[in-house]
């Protein structure tokens, strides 16, 4: 086993455990997690990234699903009230407003994973999790439907690294990621009205930007405010940024104050923004 690597851990399950060090350093140290926080350790398997996480002070949960691992994670943090263990499918757990969930996420529960934290509500406090690569190049790519879409205007999502399989004890068989998710401001019910209708209509069927804020926000409304942001009415709608949907949205609500894309939101797609 190489330096960079923990020592073994207990794996009944034969399960992908996170045993680079430095990953693991880094992938906590990006959440900058302070006593105030409580963190989702989701798929917490024998405690790694919780015992990282319990010792940033913070309120950890973590949750677990197989009971031999629940029960190691129970031993593990027994005189560490701060950390709760949940024995529960992570699918059926409800992220607390204004969590925070740090994890190296079961890959096949990615999905419902980025459905539980971005779907609904106000956006997600942020998240730094490890997922498949494969799935973090699609999640901070170009959107190819309005719930992929509405995740990445409402947030940042972006891969910060790649994490080769060789960090995994078993290794996968393929290469992970570290996506960062991170809250754009959040633009109240109208503005999230506004936008969720726009890129409903976005990519209902390919259209160009002009038809669909004319279709969305009227046919004088949508074209000037296409104007003012500097958007293209001519590109093909689903090609606009997801951070442009957004500012549309908040600059039609009138909820602009401070809400025009900042530099970064500018400058073009930053790596996994979105593209366009
Ligand atoms: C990839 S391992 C990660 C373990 C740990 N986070 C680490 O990196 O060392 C995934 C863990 O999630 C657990 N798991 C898988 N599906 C789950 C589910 N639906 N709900 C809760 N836990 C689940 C597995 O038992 C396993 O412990």
């Amino acid at each position: 086993m190489s330096r960079s690597r923990a020592g073994r851990r207990p794996n009944p399950s034969g399960v992908h455990l996170l045993h680079d060090r430095a990953v693991l350093r880094r992938l906590v140290a990006a959440a900058a997690l302070t006593p105030d926080d409580l963190v989702l350790d989701l798929g917490a398997g024998p405690g790694t990234i919780t015992a990282a996480l319990a010792r940033t002070g913070a309120r950890v949960l973590a949750v677990e699903r197989d009971p031999r691992f629940a029960e190691i994670l129970r031993r593990r943090f027994a005189d560490r009230p701060r950390v709760r263990v949940l024995e529960r499918d992570l699918r059926d757990v409800r992220v607390p407003r204004g969590a925070r969930v740090v994890a190296s996420v079961p890959f096949a529960t990615s999905t419902a994973v980025l459905g539980a934290l971005l779907d609904t509500g106000p956006p997600a406090a942020g998240a730094d999790l490890v997922v498949q690569h494969g799935f973090a190049r699609r999640v901070c790519g170009r959107p190819r439907d309005a719930r992929a879409a509405w995740w990445a205007a409402r947030h940042r999502l972006r891969i910060v690294e790649v994490v080769p399989r060789t960090a995994f004890g078993p290794p996968p068989r393929v290469d992970a990621a570290r996506l960062s998710i991170r809250p754009r401001r959040p633009l109240g019910a109208e503005g999230d009205a506004v936008l969720r209708g726009l890129l409903e209509i976005a990519h209902a069927r390919p259209a160009t930007a002009g038809r669909v804020v004319a279709a969305g926000l009227g046919r004088r409304r949508g074209p000037r405010l296409l104007r003012e942001l500097g958007i293209d009415g001519d590109r093909p709608a689903a090609a606009v940024r997801p951070a442009r949907w957004w500012a549309l949205a908040a600059a039609a609500t009138g909820d602009d104050g401070g809400a025009r894309p900042g530099a970064a939101e500018r400058r073009g797609p930053a790596p996994g923004d979105g593209g366009g």
